[in-house]
């Protein structure tokens, strides 16, 4: 498919596709704004609060000029005391000082606020990251949006909030101070409101320019974001020494930097130039106001109180216009971002509707996989052409073949987390596809080849995903004999698995087999598959696993692939896979009298193992 070769073109076209109408902005600033309001709603009440409040300060201010210059000309006309200075001098210190005091609790508040809203944003992302299918994980494009989802949910829905809150309180005081100036000189408010309108062009234009930047350098930043965690990662660490790779891949580093700034200083000085365009225009447009400042004046037809007034509200006005529309500009190019968020959002709750069905049985009589075919998104052949094959419940069945025959695909396949192109998956007959995928897969015990060593306590890494009890715990420790390294742990079972964090401990790779294998014992499903569980095994752990197996397992039916034929003998029934499809069937002695793959496979292994030493 070609979803996995987007470039960032393409991608681009795909962000513009999504583009909005006024009517569109308006609703995702309604969208946002309630996301603020639900994760915080006494922080983002007492936020609007302040910023009316900072308003109607900032307008007071200018009044308070107005009645500070009367005084002084009332007083050096000899009509008034000096002592008549000091109301207007208080009032204009306390309206200052207030409006100092406001705009430092603002922005504490803000900060706060934005964490809020940064948690809730997270919690929706992770939830939604978390339910798209596993299939989206083969496509780039699919990071690519992911990583852009990352960086912005977070911010940009408190960013529009804070547009919005930044325009209506810059509304609010040039409404006041407005006000204060109509009552000086009429004339001059058209003239300044003219001063934002090159502002409010070049800002729109600015945000698209803003969002084409970002989304066309997502996978530069994957590629930046991928080599520093392979530089600083532990588990990278020893190979990057040992094969010397710090100083190629730094330059590869390097050279992605390089790129990126050449690209930033480009789009850097098309905003530059669009920004100082709009300004300039605004400052022009100031110009003409004093101008008109001047020679009313000049006319005599302001005093000079009014015309101290008249300079102080065009200033501030000016500073209010520009907030509204710097507000504006926020409200723009964090909307674009928040679209971007939203559409991610919704392959989440799609994912999640889709997964509605009937509940899977808890046990079943048999499994069957019938006719089968898988292929990855971008894959040119199927990973999966055609399989059949069945298994009864309590049965040990292996599943061996050469590397990428598709035994590891099979297993996702009949773990419910890929949906095949063709063909079913049934489980006493009914289709797999309709059931609950979380249902489906509370009743399936899978580990892969690379499971998860999670840093958390090992207990945790056993319980994985299922409600915890410590001595089911630690008999599914003992089952497979992981609770002897757990055991001999500084804090047992609650020490962490990782060196990552403190008091933590590593295991060693077989070690960390067993947790993983006691994980799939831990789940009570009837159904557990196993992918290479014993490749790190020592021989004698391996022999007394599998003479163990049926006994822990219980009655349950275990899938098991693996390269080990001498693991592989004892099962029930074992598929032989070649290039997706299953080619022979039966047990280790109706496959060895065939003479076929296994047979051939399992002489050479047996071979190895006999060959005398020279
Ligand atoms: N994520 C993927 N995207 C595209 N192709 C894949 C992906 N994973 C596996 N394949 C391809 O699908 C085929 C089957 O792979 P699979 O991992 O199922 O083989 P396997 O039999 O488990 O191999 P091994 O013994 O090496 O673990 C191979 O050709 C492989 O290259």
């Amino acid at each position: 498919m070609a979803e996995d070769f987007v470039d960032p073109v393409d991608l681009r076209i795909e962000a513009r596709a999504g583009r909005r109408s006024p009517r569109r902005l308006l609703a995702l600033c309604r969208r946002s704004t309630r996301l603020v309001r639900e994760a915080a709603p006494r922080s983002f009440a007492a936020s609007v609060i302040l910023q009316v409040a900072a308003a109607l300060l900032l307008a007071g201010q200018v009044w308070s000029v107005k009645l500070l210059l009367d005084a002084i000309l009332a007083a050096s006309d000899g009509g008034a005391s000096v002592a008549s200075l000091v109301w207007p001098v208080a009032v204009l210190a306390a309206l200052t000082a207030l409006t100092a005091l406001t705009g430092s609790v603002q922005s504490y508040l803000s900060r706060y606020l934005g964490e809020r809203v940064a948690r809730s944003m997270w919690r929706h992302v992770l939830g939604a990251a978390t339910a798209v299918p596993l299939r989206s994980f083969e496509s780039s494009a699919f990071y690519d949006r992911l990583r852009r989802v990352q960086t912005n949910a977070v911010s940009r829905p408190y960013q529009v909030t804070r547009g919005i809150l930044t325009t209506l309180g810059a509304a609010v005081s040039a409404v006041a101070v407005g006000a204060t100036l109509v009552g000086i000189a009429p004339v001059l408010l058209p003239l300044l409101l003219l001063g934002g309108v090159p502002l409010l062009l070049t800002s729109r234009r600015e945000s698209h320019l803003e969002f084409d930047f970002d989304v066309a350098q997502t996978p530069n930043q994957r590629l930046r974001a991928y080599l520093t965690h392979v530089l600083t990662d532990r588990d990278a660490a020893k190979e990057i020494r040992a094969f010397d790779l710090g100083e190629p891949l730094g330059h590869r580093m390097d050279d992605a930097y390089g790129t990126f700034l050449h690209d930033l200083g480009r789009h850097l000085r098309r905003r530059t130039l669009l920004s100082s365009v709009g300004t300039l225009g605004t400052a022009l447009v100031l110009a003409a106001t004093l101008g008109a400042l001047v020679v009313l004046i000049s006319r005599g037809e302001l005093g000079v109180a009014d015309a101290g007034a008249a300079v102080v509200a065009v200033r501030m006005l000016q500073g209010q216009i520009q907030s509204m529309f710097g507000g504006v500009q926020s409200v723009f190019e964090s909307g674009l971002f928040l679209d971007d968020v939203e559409a991610f959002l919704r392959t989440g709750v799609a994912a999640g509707v889709e997964s509605r069905g009937f509940p899977a049985p808890e046990r079943f009589d048999r499994v069957d996989v019938d006719d089968v075919s898988f292929t990855y998104p971008g894959a040119s052949t199927p990973a999966l052409d055609g399989v059949s094959l069945g298994m009864t419940a309590g049965e040990v069945v292996a599943i061996v073949g050469e590397n990428g025959s598709g035994k590891t695909t099979l297993a996702k396949v009949l773990a419910g987390l890929y949906e095949p192109d063709e063909g079913v998956v049934r489980w006493d007959g009914v289709d797999q596809a309709g059931m609950d995928r979380r249902s489906l897969r509370s009743r399936i015990a899978v580990i892969f080849q690379d499971f998860v060593r999670y840093a958390l306590p090992a207990s945790e890494n056993i319980s994985a995903g299922s409600e915890h009890d410590d001595a089911r715990v630690r008999a599914a420790a003992r089952a497979t004999g992981a609770d002897r390294a757990l055991e001999g742990l500084p804090d047992g079972y609650a020490t962490v698995l990782s060196r990552l964090f403190r008091g933590g401990r590593e295991l060693s790779g077989g070690q960390w087999q067993r947790v993983a294998l006691a994980r799939a014992y831990y789940r009570d499903a009837p159904l557990v598959i196993l992918d290479e569980p014993t490749s790190a095994l020592d021989p004698r752990a391996e022999h007394d696993l599998f003479a163990s197996l049926r006994d822990v397992l219980a009655g349950r039916t275990a899938v098991f692939i693996s390269h080990r034929f001498s693991t592989v003998r004892s099962a029930d029934r074992i598929f032989v896979m070649d290039a997706g499809r299953v080619v022979e069937a039966g047990d280790h002695d109706t496959l060895m009298a065939l003479g076929g793959l296994y047979a051939e496979l399992f002489t050479i292994q047996a071979a190895a193992y006999s060959e005398p030493t020279a």
